[in-house]
């Protein structure tokens, strides 16, 4: 028996359909939904994320600005464009993509952002709001994790969810969002000495560590739902996740591939914390 293939590409073009249709109806209203992509240094593996964002917002009919700012670039100066853009009417989402140069102070830059702009989710008034769990714009990459469980049927609600990794974007966003739609949870990190004993017990196990294919079969609960968040670079330029997916496809029931699992909800769920931002200023 073969797991169930969670094609993330595939569910994120059906949610981009519906985000495609949500803009067409605000546009009639007078507002087209507008996002700034704001970019220091020229790192090609984050070029090709910002160009990716860039084609997405044009897939949707937004309105879309890249700024692509040379690598000395002061803190001053991304800091005054932060403001200018918080001003600016006609955007709705500001992302600042990280990492930033080490001159650059990323939680001065990241408060900076007006909060109703924050469609990463990263500012700590953001991260309140989820903890709260009240109507926040939700971390793109987590929010992504929940609607593929969802959209495949795979439920969180009373279900033991595992989270391995405790990072501020994933481990710990994700660990709240599951707990938020009724799972138990449990999240294990590099000091958990019983990692695998607890991530065999898990119906869902959610994993985003940054260590190519930790994950084993033997970890793994035959029929357990696998989320792998982890993106991989190998020497040999492909891409690879945390789960050693050859390895873990026979005793999982779902698993996502990498490429094509999580990645592209990432983006699909910014576009949808833009879409959003920009629906509530007509209130
Ligand atoms: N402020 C900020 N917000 C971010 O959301 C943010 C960031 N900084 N810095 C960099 C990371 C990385 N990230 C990805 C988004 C989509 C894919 C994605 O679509 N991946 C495809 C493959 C793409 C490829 O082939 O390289 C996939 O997994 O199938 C990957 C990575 C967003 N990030």
């Amino acid at each position: 028996m073969s797991a169930q293939i969670i094609y993330g590409k595939q569910i994120s073009d059906s949610i981009r359909e519906e985000l495609k249709v949500e803009a067409e109806s605000l546009k009639q209203k007078g507002v087209t939904p507008g996002l700034v992509v704001i970019i220091v240094g020229a790192d090609p593996a984050s070029q090709v994320y910002v160009r990716n964002k860039a084609k997405a917002c044009e897939q949707l009919g937004y309105y879309s600005e890249v700024v692509e700012l040379p690598a000395d670039t002061t803190q001053e100066r991304l800091l005054g464009l932060i403001q200018q853009y918080n001003g600016n009417n006609a955007i709705h989402g500001i992302l600042v993509q990280l990492p930033l140069p080490k001159h650059i102070e990323e939680k001065t830059i990241i408060d900076a952002i007006a909060v109703e702009k924050d469609v990463d989710g990263f500012h700590p008034q953001s991260v309140g709001n989820l903890m709260i769990g009240d109507d926040a714009l939700l971390p793109c990459t987590p929010h992504g994790v929940i609607e593929l469980l969802k959209r495949t049927g795979n439920h969180p609600a009373g279900k033991h969810a595992v989270v391995i990794g405790r990072s501020n974007i994933v481990g710990k966003p994700v660990a709240m969002l599951l707990l938020h739609e009724n799972a138990t949870v449990t999240i294990c990190h590099s000091r958990t000495p019983n990692i695998v004993e607890l991530a065999r017990q898990a119906d869902i196990l959610v994993v985003g560590v940054g260590v190519p294919k930790m994950v084993k079969q033997d970890w793994v609960k035959p029929g357990a739902v696998v989320i792998d968040v982890g993106i991989n670079r190998m020497d040999n330029g492909k891409l690879c996740g945390d789960v050693d997916y050859d390895d873990v496809v026979d005793v999982a029931g779902w698993i996502t591939p990498v490429p094509g699992g999580v990645g592209p909800m990432t983006i699909t769920m910014l576009m949808a914390n833009t879409l959003k931002s920009a629906t509530r200023t007509l209130r």
